[in-house]
């Protein structure tokens, strides 16, 4: 991808972020907090004007949980049936933008793919209405945790925490970019079986991507053959991913694609903070359908 309007954005926000405090990268809209570094309430008054269209390809989850794997395996397979590359007109993600974005992105072609960290209940209504398809890409919290740590804490431009205890308890209260993990899968859960909208792992695309890039085609309903399958998840593993990053995704890149790993959390976590994670998961998630397809006794 050459400087494109997606890596000109990620630049913008760390240009901002150099100047923003962590105690001011915050605003709350309608009780969640969002970082004012990539939205603004002025974006959000004017989310509902989104109208999406029946072949939009919506990819939502809650940060760090792969959304930049799922949306480059999703690039590749509309590459592969269109045979033209994907164009990021716009900064993918739905919510992220000034609030003239969705004028133009009247004029895009479809299919358009829209990432998303939003809550079901915060989805513009036109999604549903349409009937967007909605692929939502969920992976173990304790693993999310990690990842948004390392991320704020790694990158130059982005405010650090003070430690990862800090880290800990602010993502525990949700006082962390788009709110709690928590909340995030307590709106999610309902509608997992929800007509057009498919549920993937993160940990399930780890342990057999061909699978899973194989599934996420069926489900939008591009029909490929097996080698086509294979090859596009030789160029979506891990490594490819990252040896490309900085020129898919500027210098943030190789922050962004960092380890790719299941189980990292380890490195960090104490026993407590085990403790007390495994304690909100039962709390907000044990005996839900959320909850089992997650396999947290597996990941965590
Ligand atoms: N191909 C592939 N295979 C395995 N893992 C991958 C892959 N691509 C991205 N990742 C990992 O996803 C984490 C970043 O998540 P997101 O892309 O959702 O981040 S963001 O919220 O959009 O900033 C981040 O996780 P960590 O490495 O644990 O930090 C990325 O490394």
């Amino acid at each position: 991808m050459a400087k494109s309007k997606f890596i000109e954005y990620i630049d913008d926000a760390l240009e901002k972020s150099k100047e923003t405090a962590l105690s001011h990268l915050f605003f709350t809209y309608q009780g969640v907090p969002y970082p004012v570094t990539m939205c603004t309430s002025e974006t959000f008054q004017a989310l509902d004007t989104f109208e999406a269209r029946s072949d939009d390809i919506v990819l939502a989850s809650y940060p760090k949980c792969g959304s930049n794997w799922i949306l480059h395996i999703v690039s590749e397979l509309i590459f592969a049936i269109s045979k033209k590359k994907y164009e990021y007109s716009e900064f993918p993600v739905l919510e992220c933008g000034d609030a003239e974005k969705y004028q133009r992105m009247k004029q895009f072609p479809s299919p358009r793919i829209l990432t998303t960290h939003l809550h079901y209940d915060k989805l513009p209504a036109s999604i549903f209405k349409n009937k967007a398809k909605i692929l939502v890409l969920f992976r173990n919290p304790k693993d999310t945790a990690a990842s948004f740590f390392y991320f704020h804490n790694n990158v130059p431009d982005i405010p650090s925490y003070a430690s990862w205890d800090e880290f800990f308890r602010q993502f525990m209260k949700g006082q962390v970019s788009w709110g709690s993990y928590f909340d995030f899968a307590i709106s999610w859960n309902k509608h997992l079986d929800d007509e057009n909208v498919k549920f993937i792992l993160y940990e399930d695309l780890k342990e057999d991507l061909g699978a899973g890039v194989q599934q996420i085609a069926d489900f939008f309903g591009f029909s490929l053959t097996g080698e086509k399958i294979q090859t596009i998840s030789a160029q979506s593993t891990f490594q490819t991913m990252q040896e490309k990053s900085q020129e898919t995704h500027g210098t943030v890149g190789p922050f962004l694609f960092r380890k790719g790993e299941v189980g990292d959390w380890k490195n960090l976590f104490s026993e407590s903070q085990n403790q007390e994670m495994d304690e909100k998961f039962k709390e907000c998630l044990a005996g839900t359908s959320l909850g089992e397809k997650l396999k947290y006794k597996s990941y965590c």
